[in-house]
């Protein structure tokens, strides 16, 4: 009976996996060309978005869940965040991850997803400037970069080019008070600063962050003329889904190799 159960138990263990077998990640396979539109508060990515809806036989466009974030289960998590960071702040941020994660893996039959936002903006940007802040503690800032780093290493986040609504503090701190989104009222233009600089460290000086195509869009520029450069990102996003070439990425006039 006894060589019996060990001959058993043998015949399990040799079908089990070897325990570092590549385990596919939640996701593969079920996402399109994904395009992640960035930039500071009030840049005018939701603004940029709307003008691909034209396009929604095609593009799977998602804006940021901000409706989520002022109503969950009756709690304005938003305002909560803003005017008590020191105790909504963290779990503001796990709900924001929440959110985003539903938009990376929501599937669509579309052969583009164009999304508002991401958990890298979150993680790179917002978490950061938090933390930097103090208003997120050093244990709640590293249980997020846990949370980060699971995330990602069992979910397949498809990123294949990432358009920067590039900005000045000034111009957008304007737009928003113009806009006057009322949880947004006690935002200094420090705070706006702050997280600018925490954009150009990701996407422009590439300090941190994954090294995905990234096409800079001069948004500073009013809506009366901005036309052009919303024209010239849908052609670098068709361009790079027909011909699968990489996205050129810079505007013409800052193009070293500009073929004119
Ligand atoms: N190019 C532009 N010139 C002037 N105003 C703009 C421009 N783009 C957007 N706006 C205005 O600025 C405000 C912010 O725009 P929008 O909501 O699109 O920004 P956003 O980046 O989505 O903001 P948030 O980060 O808060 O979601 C809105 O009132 C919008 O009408
Ligand atoms: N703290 C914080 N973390 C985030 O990940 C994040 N993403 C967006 N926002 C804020 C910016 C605008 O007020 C509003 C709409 O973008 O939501 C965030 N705030």
């Amino acid at each position: 009976m006894q060589r019996l159960i060990i001959k058993r138990l043998l015949g399990t263990m040799t079908s089990l996996k070897p325990i570092n077998a590549a385990v596919p990640k939640y996701g593969v396979g079920t996402q399109p060309f994904t395009v992640l539109i960035e930039g500071n508060i009030g840049s005018g990515k939701t603004t940029f978005i709307k003008h691909f809806q034209k396009f929604e036989d095609k593009i799977c466009a998602m804006t940021e869940p901000v409706e989520k974030w002022r109503n969950f289960k009756g709690y304005n998590l938003l305002e909560l965040m803003y005017i008590d960071p020191d105790r909504w702040a963290m779990p503001f941020q796990s709900y924001v991850m929440l959110t985003m994660l539903e938009r990376h893996t929501k599937p669509t039959d579309k052969p583009i997803k164009i999304l508002e936002r991401s958990l890298y903006s979150a993680k790179y940007c917002f978490v950061e400037n938090l933390h930097k802040g103090g208003l997120i503690h050093d244990g709640m800032y590293e249980i997020l970069k846990e949370w980060y780093s699971y995330v990602e290493d069992i979910t397949h986040i498809q990123a294949d080019l990432i358009v920067y609504l590039r900005t000045t503090p000034e111009v957008v701190y304007e737009r928003i008070r113009k806009r006057a989104r009322s949880e947004e009222a006690c935002v200094p233009l420090e705070y706006i600063k702050q997280l600018h600089e925490l954009h150009e460290d990701w996407l422009i000086r590439k300090k941190v962050g994954c090294n995905i195509k990234v096409l800079e869009i001069e948004a500073d520029l009013d809506l009366s003329e901005i036309d052009r450069e919303y024209k010239r990102s849908e052609n670098v996003i068709t361009a790079s889904i027909q011909q699968q070439r990489p996205a050129v990425t810079a505007s013409p006039s800052k193009r070293s190799d500009f073929l004119g």
